[in-house]
């Protein structure tokens, strides 16, 4: 097949756009968070794949953090085990936190390493536990009663945040060439398992990798407002302006507040992005049409 001369000039311009880009992130960290929500279709699976494989192909070094929500919640209905969430988390006692274990750490974890490697990329896939990279300890969900003006404590079973992230065996793997994909799953000293919110571990990884970019990836086109429009910038301010009249919430809640923490700690800047449009990865990182909304 023969370009035309537009298509030629087209695919040309695309390639040169990209170079300023290839330069400023070679060598440097991505990290990925990939929603249980942007994983619907095998053509998007492929699309991520191929993203993250040419990113590390041009000296990227992406390192993927996964959900998982959906499947979790299907296996749970299978399995006729009611489930319902407290401010975006999943109430988790013991029994949710074995479907949780095998869904995160085995189910998804696996699938996504398999896409990545079927691409030519080398994924290794682990959860919080493995190298105890995950130190997680239990979260405390308060909430305010408006008639007595106090807030209590609700207990929300084995939903964890993280408490630290140890890094040597995620460093041993991007010194390796390999990509590591990880699941949301963290350990206390006890042995405890902890189910986390992926977006909380995905920022908390960034942070400590010092990472150039947290990609949080999911089902809506990025921070839209009451209208339905979609933000494309966001500062602090404006963030604790939409959280506190209702625009933010539900799952979007631990997305912002995890984005901020980054960007805050080190992390150049953070994006919410539409996992939905093919390619999303690549879109942001290599060309000049910004997707979803940069906060930073
Ligand atoms: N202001 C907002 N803008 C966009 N989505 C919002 C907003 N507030 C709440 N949401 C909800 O957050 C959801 C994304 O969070 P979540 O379902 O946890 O996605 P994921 O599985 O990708 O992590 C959206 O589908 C939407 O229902
Ligand atoms: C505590 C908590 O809610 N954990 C999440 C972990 C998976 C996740 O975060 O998946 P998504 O990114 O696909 O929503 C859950 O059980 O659904």
């Amino acid at each position: 097949m023969t370009l035309t001369h537009d298509s030629a000039a087209q695919f040309t311009r695309v390639l040169t756009e990209s170079l300023p880009y290839l330069q400023k992130f070679s060598g440097k960290t991505i990290v990925i968070k990939y929603g249980g929500n942007a994983m619907e279709n095998e053509q998007l699976q492929r699309g991520f794949a191929r993203d993250i494989v040419l990113m590390k192909q041009v000296g990227i070094n992406p390192v993927v953090v996964h959900g998982g929500g959906p499947q979790i919640g299907e296996l749970l209905t299978k399995l006729n085990i009611p489930t319902r969430f407290v401010q975006g988390m999943r109430v988790t006692d013991s029994q949710t936190m074995d479907v949780v274990e095998m869904v995160l750490g085995g189910l998804v974890n696996k699938q996504i390493v398999n896409l990545i490697n079927h691409q030519g990329g080398k994924a290794v896939g682990l959860t919080g536990k493995d190298g105890q990279t995950i130190r997680a300890q239990k979260l405390n969900v308060s909430s305010q009663s408006p008639e007595t003006n106090t807030s209590e404590i609700i207990d929300i079973g084995h939903v964890g945040e993280v408490k630290s992230i140890k890094t040597d065996l995620i460093d041993t793997l991007i010194a390796s060439d390999y990509i590591p994909v990880i699941a949301p799953i963290g350990v206390d000293e006890e042995g405890i398992s902890y189910n986390i919110n992926a977006d909380l571990v995905a920022g908390k990884i960034a942070e400590v990798l010092n990472a150039e970019k947290l990609m949080l990836l999911t089902n809506v086109a990025g921070l839209l407002d009451k209208q339905g429009q979609l933000l494309t910038q966001l500062s602090t301010e404006d963030v604790d302006y939409l959280i506190a009249d209702g625009t933010i919430h539900g799952g979007m809640l631990p997305k912002v507040r995890c984005a901020l923490s980054a960007v805050k700690h080190g992390v150049k800047s953070a994006h919410i992005v539409d996992g939905r449009q093919t390619h999303a990865v690549l879109l942001e990182i290599f060309s000049n049409e910004g997707v979803g909304t940069l906060i930073n």
